[in-house]
């Protein structure tokens, strides 16, 4: 593959436009969007002009075939990430996929076998674990800095049911768990390493429209550690998260799922994000960190990767099975859940 990563962005949607206009902060040489893909040829053509991108499709299967694409950024809404994944994977591209990767853990796990099956990469967009202040917070969990980990808590509430239509429709799996629960849990697995919790123990309101409103998950993990986690549409949490050890504490604050800033023992040490014009505005907050995952998958892809270390496969497939259990206990059922 050339040096230049050549994407292809399937949707023209908010996080969509946030992909895109971070992409267009990177280096040409290293990054170019080749084609943007809507439902409807207008939008993406609209998309197209505001984003300088060469080809415009009005579907997503137009966009797979296309052999100027090298990689696949699938993000319409929840739902419709397994058909997507499994049609690029199909055609042979690719895929950094909008989290969360499926609505059900059966969704992630055909995907990912389909990725393997094909020996194609494949990667859930989590982005957080990306930015400079998460990778550093890694490194010093790996050094011991904190000891041994006793306890995780982390929390994301936004009232997104005000403006957000997609948060609360059931027929989309909107919800807190799916949107921003999986940011929380991701967070508990990296500080446990990728393992599998013993115990899970939710609760949960559900909003008017059939979906999760607020809900509180504790987890328990082979060892000791255990972890609390409470997520809400409705409501504004305190959006930060901190790991308590035998020898210390760390905490990211708000936003922690796109952090800036890690405090160790009290002491603050500050990661700006990268420059970007004012002119340029995003739908989301911080979005201009999404460069830091599009520069960690196109070193994947030149590496010859298949899945991400960083963001594996097999703790996808995690992630979905705590989602599903939380789901579970709460009495939460998607159109996708099977019988
Ligand atoms: N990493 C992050 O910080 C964020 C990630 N996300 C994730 O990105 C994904 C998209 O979120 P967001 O951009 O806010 O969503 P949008 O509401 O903008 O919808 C995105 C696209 O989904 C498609 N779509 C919408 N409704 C339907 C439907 N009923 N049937 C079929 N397709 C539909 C459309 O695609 P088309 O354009 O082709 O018509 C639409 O443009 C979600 O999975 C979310 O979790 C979202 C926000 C932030
Ligand atoms: O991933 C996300 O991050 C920020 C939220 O506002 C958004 O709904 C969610 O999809």
């Amino acid at each position: 593959m050339e040096t230049v990563l050549r994407w292809g962005l399937l949707s023209a949607g908010l996080i969509s436009h946030d992909f895109a206009t971070a992409l267009r902060s990177l280096p040409r040489s290293e990054h170019q969007i080749a084609a943007v893909a809507a439902r409807d040829l207008g939008r993406a053509q609209d998309f197209a002009r505001r984003h300088e991108i060469p080809k415009s499709y009005g579907s997503y299967e137009e966009l797979m075939k296309d052999p100027d694409v090298d990689v696949v950024y699938v993000a319409p809404q929840h739902p419709q990430h397994l058909g997507a994944v499994l049609q690029c994977l199909a055609a042979g591209k690719p895929v950094l996929c909008e989290k969360p990767l499926g609505v059900t853990t059966a969704e992630v796990r055909e995907m990912v076998a389909a990725a393997r099956a094909r020996g194609l990469f494949l990667m859930e967009a989590i982005w957080t674990r990306f930015f400079p202040a998460a990778e550093e917070l890694r490194a010093l969990l790996s050094q011991g800095i904190l000891g041994e980990v006793r306890l995780v808590r982390v929390d994301f509430g936004i009232e997104l049911e005000q403006f957000l239509d997609r948060s609360t429709d059931w027929a989309q799996a909107g919800g807190g768990l799916l949107d921003l629960g999986i940011y929380c849990i991701q967070y508990i697995s990296m500080v446990a390493g990728g393992r599998r919790p013993e115990k899970i123990h939710a609760v949960g309101l559900l909003h008017a429209k059939g979906v999760d409103d607020t809900v509180t998950t504790v987890l328990q993990y082979p060892g000791g550690l255990q972890a609390s986690f409470s997520c809400s549409i409705t409501t504004k949490l305190s959006n930060s998260f901190t790991v308590f050890g035998s020898k210390g504490e760390a905490e990211i604050p708000p936003f922690m799922h796109c952090p800036t800033e890690l405090v160790v023992n009290g002491k603050s040490t500050q990661f700006p994000l990268p420059k970007v014009a004012d002119t340029e505005k995003f739908n989301f907050s911080n979005s201009i960190g999404m460069v830091y995952e599009a520069q960690h998958v196109r070193q994947c892809l030149l590496q010859g990767l298949k899945e991400s270390p960083v963001m594996p496969l097999a703790e996808s497939e995690l992630l979905a099975d705590i989602l599903e259990e939380a789901r579970r206990q709460i009495g939460l059922r998607f159109l996708q859940d099977r019988a």
